[in-house]
């Protein structure tokens, strides 16, 4: 045996330090990996935010972009699986990589201090270009790095375990999931915090740079924790250009089946035999494994293509929804975190009580059962979604479609007004009030008369809009004003004022003073009792409205304002509060979360246990790949299949992960389960390979040697 084999060899039989019967260099690996993902989803949970309102895209732009940076950082794993498995190995991957990383995070996090263009000081950056090119070339630094190491450290962990550790091998994959969850939750909750501190040099903004930049900290962190455990890690080499050498001999058995296309040849086993003349048997039953296990995954990204709406459709979904807990009050994007915690409560309970339970009641649950199940529940998750949709929906106020438009009157004369809308609708107006929510107009060009004053004017409304015809002390200047025509975002409430002082009035939560019958534009404020002081710079007064989630105000100032210490105030409720609430999301998330865990955790375990050896990386690519896809999915329909009820798109998806679990479940009844390593030692030996058996037994035999030899030299020295 030469002797650079005499290393490999004994590189693979390397004993490692051992705890409870886990590798102690799997600790390393777990906290590297709650570091990276504490990064990561630290990262992600303000960045729509910092688009909307740092970069200032619109709701469309930011939520594309998002999705676009999601789905690449799950095709990235691609080239870090070809880079470990073909040219670096794992652990080089994983340094060079997360260094890569973490340079993208702390790009990202520089691109959001918004001092270091705002040369006037006004609290906005003056040079956008700059922010966005940083933050551009931050998110596809993080995305090469995120992905690139994501197949690579999942199967380092694995390559930690022995042959007699296949028990603790599936503990790790579920505390690995742990350790991701655990690194998400953490992070989903604090950096939204930390964004919504003030900070800056010049001026005070929401602090994106610090919220951004733990993540940054973290992902640091997280690379020197793995190279702590450096000296303990089984690193295994990479085996050449394996991905290289798999598409050629797939390559090369497609021609050669071309070629022996008549009858007169015949038939092989698989088609992959026809590799037989080139390429050697074990590459091609490697491949063969190989190819087997990606046809399963076809069609898996319709599983990611529903989960990934949690962070989308659901998340506005509960901004429509009251997030009142008594107790506390939750976010609509905190509801995120509680897919997390389940997680946290679930695989243990899975694996140490329904599994063990299932097996004991002798039934069948294998990976892929599990995962077929785990669509089902994803789909049942979307099925409550709808339910709740559809409970939402009876709350929600009628907007106008595309060609009507909606008309409310407010009354600011100091008399009841006889409104009549294009000699039809007449209303009946007491002063200082609003009409009794809205009339709805399959017109737009309308006439307002006020029947008393016999003043009547011609408007153009706006069509799908919904618009307030403010009446003021002198009748002759009506106008109209735009409302909004949908919830306000995140929960908050819109509102807004009219004044009908006699002069300029100072409003706290306004951007400027307000004119005398002048209607402001709307300010959003969060739930909560909130205070409001008005003042015309000699007198002032304040007054208090609590609001709930949602809900759009028009606050109505009276002549009497000071004399009656802003009591006379009148709120008009444009749109009602939320009513639903938030914990009716709960079972969808359970649902799930029930889905991920056993379609997720299973997929990984299984991703890694029917790889060949050299091919662990590949796999784990292919598993990412399709989270990939689904988010893809998820773009092309967002943009392409608008369904006039999101109730329905909810049963569409739903009724879609049906047909898809149907399908793979009878893909998976023709597949069978493999253990590679065997499959491998089998061809090895019909091909008259050294078993690997033999190989350790030998490698100990001439360490034994080596060792006998030194203490023979030992001996003579002494006794020299
Ligand atoms: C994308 C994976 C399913 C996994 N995500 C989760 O576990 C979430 C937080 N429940 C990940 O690797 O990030």
């Amino acid at each position: 045996m030469t002797d650079e084999k005499m290393d490999e060899t004994k590189k693979k039989t390397k004993k490692t330090a051992e705890c409870c019967g886990f590798p102690v260099s799997i600790f390393f690996i777990v906290v590297n990996e709650f570091c990276e993902r504490f990064s990561y989803y630290g990262m992600r949970a303000v960045l729509v935010l910092y688009f909307r309102y740092f970069l200032l895209w619109d709701d469309d732009l930011a939520t594309s972009i998002y999705h676009a940076f999601v789905a690449l950082c799950y095709l990235t794993p691609i080239m870090g699986a070809i880079i470990a498995d073909s040219w670096l190995g794992k652990f080089k991957t994983i340094i060079y990589l997360s260094v890569v990383y973490a340079v993208g995070q702390v790009v990202m996090a520089v691109s959001t201090i918004h001092d270091i263009t705002d040369t006037d000081r006004d609290g906005t950056p003056n040079n956008f270009t700059l922010h966005i090119a940083l933050s551009m070339l931050g998110l596809i630094l993080i995305a090469l790095g995120t992905g690139g190491i994501k197949p690579c450290v999942a199967a380092f962990g694995g390559d930690q375990f022995q042959e007699h550790q296949s028990r603790q091998l599936n503990t790790f994959f579920s505390v690995f999931y742990l350790c991701i969850n655990g690194g998400s939750l953490l992070s989903t909750l604090i950096t939204p915090v930390l964004r919504a501190q003030e900070c800056g040099i010049h001026t005070q903004q929401q602090c994106y740079p610090l919220a951004f930049g733990v993540p940054a900290a973290l992902m640091v962190v997280s690379l020197v924790v793995f190279i702590s455990g450096s000296g303990m890690y089984v690193k295994t080499d990479p085996e050449g250009n394996i991905i290289w050498a798999v598409c050629k001999c797939i390559g090369f058995a497609i021609k050669n089946r071309f070629r022996h296309r008549s009858s007169a040849h015949p038939k092989r086993e698989h088609w992959m035999d026809w590799a037989n003349e080139k390429y050697d048997k074990l590459l091609i039953a490697q491949v063969k494994m190989v190819l087997k296990v990606l046809f399963l995954y076809i069609p898996l990204p319709m599983f990611w293509t529903l989960f990934d709406q949690k962070g989308s459709r659901w998340t506005l979904q509960a901004t429509t929804m009251s997030g009142d807990f008594r107790a506390f009050i939750l976010q609509p994007d905190q509801m995120q975190t509680v897919n997390p915690i389940l997680i946290l409560t679930m695989v243990p309970i899975m694996d140490r009580i329904i599994f063990p339970l299932i097996k004991k009641c002798g039934l069948d649950f294998s990976p892929l059962k599990r995962m077929t199940v785990g669509m089902l529940f994803a789909a049942m998750a979307f099925v409550c979604a709808a339910l709740v949709q559809i409970e939402i929906d009876k709350t929600l106020p009628d907007f106008p479609s595309s060609s009507e438009s909606q008309l409310k009157v407010v009354n600011m004369f100091n008399s009841s007004l006889n409104v009549t809308i294009s000699h039809k609708d007449t209303l009946l107006i007491d002063s200082l009030e609003s009409s009794a929510g809205y009339v709805t107009l399959d017109h737009q060009e309308i006439t307002v008369s006020l029947n008393s004053s016999g003043i009547t004017k011609n408007f153009s409304l706006i069509a799908g809009g919904r618009q307030t015809l403010i009446i003021p002390s002198d009748p002759s200047v009506m106008y109209l004003k735009e409302d909004i025509k949908s919830k306000p975002r995140e929960g908050r409430n819109a509102v807004r004022f009219v004044n009908g002082w006699t002069a300029v009035l100072n409003i706290t939560n306004l951007e400027s003073n307000l004119e005398p019958t002048v209607i402001s534009n709307y300010s959003l404020v969060a739930q909560g009792t909130r205070k409001f002081v008005l003042s015309n710079g000699a007198q002032s007064c304040e007054f208090s409205q609590t609001f709930g989630f949602g809900s759009s105000y028009t606050f109505l100032i009276p002549s009497t304002l000071f004399s009656t210490d802003c009591k006379s105030i009148k709120a008009v409720e444009d749109i009602q509060p939320n009513s639903v609430h938030m914990a009716l999301q709960i079972p969808q998330y359970f649902l799930i979360t029930t889905g991920e865990v056993l379609f997720s955790v299973t997929g990984l375990q299984f991703s890694y246990s029917q790889a060949p050896k050299n091919m662990k990386s590949v796999l784990q690519a292919g598993w990412l790949c399709t989270n990939a896809v689904g988010n893809i999915i998820v773009l092309i329909v967002a943009e392409l299949g608008k369904l006039p009820k999101q109730w329905a798109e909810y049963l569409l998806f739903a009724s879609l992960l049906v047909a898809v679990s149907v399908i793979f479940s009878v893909m998976a009844y023709f597949y069978t389960y493999i253990d590679p390593a065997e499959v491998e030692a089998q061809i090895r030996s019909e091909l008259g390979f050294e078993p690997e058996e033999e190989k350790k037994k030998e490698t100990l035999e001439m360490e034994d040697k080596d060792k006998d030899q030194q203490n023979e030299q030992e001996v003579k020295q002494t006794k020299i």
